[in-house]
C-alpha cells in the first residue's frame, strides 16, 4: 500500500493543570483507511479528537492533519475535513432538510447529495421535522449526513454510533464503508469492541491516556490468544470445549468422521477481553 498518512500523531501529550489527559502517544491513519481509538471513559479519546481538529493545543509532541500541522488548523481545512461529536450543533429551529440545505449552500454542494445523504441515514421521511423534535438517534444521523456533505477526505467520529439502535448503528456502519472505500480517512472512537472489530482496519487502545495495544484487530486478538481453545458442539446436544492439543485433534476428527460435529468455533479473545488482560480494567 502506498503511504498516504492523512493524520500523523508524533508523542503527543497534553495536560490540563496537573492532571495529564494523553501521554507520548503516536499513530497514523492512512487515505480509505477506519481507525479505531477505544478506551474507556475519561481515558482521553475526545481530547485527541479535539487536539486534531484544532480545538485545544497539545502541551507537547506533534501531530498533521492533510500534512499540515494542527497548531496552524483554520477553517480552511474544514473544507476538507469532517467532524461529529456531541457538540456539533444543529439549528434546533430549522427543519432537518433546512439544516442540511443551508450547509449545502455555504459549501456549494448541490440539493442531489442532501437527498441522498438524507435517505441513506434514514431521515427523507422526517425531512419536515424541526430539529428540536427529533429523538437523539435522529439528531446523530443528521449530524453525521450534514459532515458528509462535502465529500471530506478525513472524517472524525466521536462515539458514532453510541444511543443508536441495533438497525440503525447498521446502516451508519454501511455508510462508514462506503466513505472509507470512497478514500476518505475515519477516525472514530468507541467502546464498542464488537464495532471495533467489525469496522477498524486498525485500532489503538487507550487506557489513562496512554496507548497500551495497537494493530489490526483480529491480529491483535491473536497476539492474546495463549490458550488456544475450541467450542464444540455435538448432534447430541453436548458442548465441549477443547485445549489446542494431540488428543483434541483426534478426537475432533473422530467426531467428525462418526458425523457427530454440529458446530465447532476457535475462542480467540475479543478486543474486550485483550483490553481486560493488558490493563485488568474492563472497557465500559
Ligand atoms: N477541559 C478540560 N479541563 C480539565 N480536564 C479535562 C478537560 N477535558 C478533558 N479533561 C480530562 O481529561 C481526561 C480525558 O477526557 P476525555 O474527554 O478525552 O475522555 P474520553 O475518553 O473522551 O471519555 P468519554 O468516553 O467519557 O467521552 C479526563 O480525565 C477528563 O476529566
Amino acid at each position: 500500500m502506498t503511504d498516504q498518512r492523512v493524520i500523523e500523531v508524533k508523542r503527543v501529550a497534553k495536560s490540563f493543570n496537573k492532571h495529564t489527559a494523553l501521554q507520548n502517544v503516536s499513530f497514523s491513519v492512512q487515505a480509505g483507511e477506519i481507525f479505531g481509538f477505544l478506551g474507556p471513559s475519561g481515558s482521553g479519546k475526545t481530547t485527541t479528537i479535539k487536539l486534531l481538529t484544532g480545538q485545544l493545543a497539545q502541551t507537547s509532541g506533534h501531530a498533521f492533519v492533510l500534512g499540515k500541522p494542527v497548531e496552524q488548523i483554520n477553517e480552511s481545512i474544514y473544507e476538507q475535513v469532517g467532524i461529529v461529536t456531541d457538540n456539533s450543533g444543529v439549528y434546533e429551529k430549522l427543519t432537518v432538510y433546512q439544516n442540511m440545505a443551508v450547509l449545502a449552500k455555504i459549501l456549494g454542494v448541490d440539493r442531489q447529495r442532501v437527498d441522498h445523504l438524507l435517505k441513506r441515514v434514514g431521515l427523507m421521511e422526517h425531512k419536515k421535522k424541526l430539529a428540536h423534535q427529533l429523538s437523539k438517534g435522529m439528531t446523530q444521523r443528521l449530524i453525521l449526513a450534514r459532515a458528509l456533505l462535502h465529500k471530506p477526505r478525513v472524517l472524525f467520529l466521536d462515539e458514532p454510533t453510541s444511543g443508536l439502535d441495533p438497525s440503525t448503528a447498521e446502516a451508519v456502519h454501511e455508510l462508514l464503508m462506503e466513505i472509507k472505500d470512497s478514500g476518505t480517512a475515519i477516525f472514530l472512537t468507541t467502546h464498542n469492541m464488537e464495532e471495533a472489530t467489525k469496522l477498524c482496519d486498525h485500532v489503538a487502545l487507550l487506557n489513562e491516556g496512554v496507548i497500551v495495544e495497537h494493530g489490526v484487530p483480529k491480529e491483535v486478538c491473536l497476539k492474546y490468544n495463549k490458550t488456544r481453545q475450541y467450542r464444540v458442539q455435538l448432534v447430541t446436544g453436548a458442548e465441549k470445549v477443547l485445549l489446542h492439543s494431540d488428543e483434541a485433534s483426534k478426537q475432533i476428527h473422530e467426531w467428525m468422521s462418526q458425523d457427530q460435529l454440529l458446530t465447532i468455533h476457535s475462542c480467540e479473545p475479543t478486543l474486550e477481553t485483550v483490553f481486560l488482560e493488558v490493563t485488568g480494567r474492563k472497557l465500559v
